[in-house]
């Protein structure tokens, strides 16, 4: 009944990389590591902090796997039902019989179709699925995931009421990300699950790493990237935050400075600035006026550091070096770096 009738509200995805993808060693290397285990038929879970890249890069392994992709997030509303499918859907039917005046009949009928969820159509038609912090959603909501990635079976409610089977097909891959300073509050990724999966810890990517991404997502020249990249590591090196800032933080430093046509220098005001604003707002979620002071403070520090103290600084001068290039290949340091 569910196979012929089954309406799907997924929305399916080409497989590829995000805009302005960044393959650097550490990138190639962590991509392979992830193949290799799908390859060996197990599924992969990027772990990491905030910002580390887990999603960019789970959407590059699905990309090499070329197979159709759907995503689901990790919500705490979520059941089994979300995960599965559902009868969904509401028609009415109202007849108004007034054939005698003094009477008005009224008839009205429910039908509801099944409506697989996005884990369901990636088993039945073998798709990538990426499950986006899973460890957000209830631990009984992900129980069906056990038999998924174990006997690759799914448990499906039947007409009747019953349970039967859906066979996994062969061609499905799970790629899982998850943050674990989430798991404290909210749900620890659990024991079972965890054990059906190879874990890949993402950590903050390496400086080339960094440099490449806040170029190629801003625009701005490699040498102005560096100077963005090495406030922001230096600020994340020391420890005084609330939050560790991340690449985020320089690519929209990178962007904001580029429309103000801020000049990446220490003697510019706007950049220093942009770079108080966006730091500032990025490493504390409250803080007392004394501590925002204290990181504000530190920050000038950084910028002087690191883009030298030049009071003449003006309008930057986009044209004197290149960003990069799709398909580009670039030495920064002794590495190869290109955008895909
Ligand atoms: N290899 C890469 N090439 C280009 N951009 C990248 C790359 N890796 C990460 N980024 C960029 O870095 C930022 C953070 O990446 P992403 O959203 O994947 O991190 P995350 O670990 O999933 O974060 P969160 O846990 O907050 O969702 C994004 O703007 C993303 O586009």
């Amino acid at each position: 009944m569910q196979e012929e009738n089954a309406e799907v509200l997924a929305t399916v995805l080409e497989p590829r990389s995000l805009p302005n993808f960044v393959e650097t060693d550490y990138v190639r290397d962590v991509t392979e590591r992830a193949l290799a285990y799908i390859a060996a038929g197990f599924p992969v879970h990027f772990r990491g902090t905030s910002g580390t890249g887990k999603t960019t890069i789970a959407m590059h392994v699905a990309s090499k796997l070329g197979r159709p992709l759907v995503i689901m997030h990790g919500d705490e509303e979520h059941s089994t039902s979300d995960l599965v499918g559902g009868q969904h859907g509401y028609r009415k039917k109202k007849v108004v019989d007034n054939f005698i005046h003094s009477v008005l009949k009224t008839e009205e009928s429910m039908n509801s179709s099944w409506i697989d969820s996005r884990l369901t159509l990636a088993c039945k038609k073998g798709f990538t699925l990426i499950y986006d912090e899973f460890t957000r959603s209830r631990p009984e909501a992900n129980n069906v995931l056990l038999s998924v990635l174990q006997e690759k079976m799914m448990g499906m409610p039947t007409a009747r009421g019953g349970e039967g089977y859906l066979k996994v097909h062969p061609d499905f891959v799970a790629i899982f990300t998850s943050n674990p300073e989430e798991y404290a509050g909210v749900y620890r990724s659990q024991d079972a699950l965890r054990d059906r999966m190879v874990t890949i810890d993402i950590s903050y990517p390496d400086k080339e790493t960094e440099m490449a991404i806040t170029s190629a997502k801003s625009g701005l020249p490699l040498h102005d990237s560096e100077k963005i990249v090495n406030i922001v590591r230096s600020l994340r090196d020391s420890g005084k935050y609330e939050f560790a800032p991340t690449v985020r933080g320089c690519i929209m430093i990178a962007k904001t400075a580029k429309v103000r046509k801020a000049a990446v220098e220490a003697g510019n005001k706007i950049f220093r600035s942009i770079c108080t604003d966006v730091l500032a707002s990025e490493t504390s979620r409250v803080g007392s006026d004394a501590n925002i002071k204290k990181v504000k403070e530190f920050i000038a520090e950084l910028v002087d550091r690191h883009c030298g103290s030049n009071p003449e600084a003006g309008e930057m001068n986009t044209d004197t070096k290149p960003s990069l290039k799709v398909g580009q290949r670039i030495a920064v340091g002794d590495k190869a770096v290109s955008m895909l």
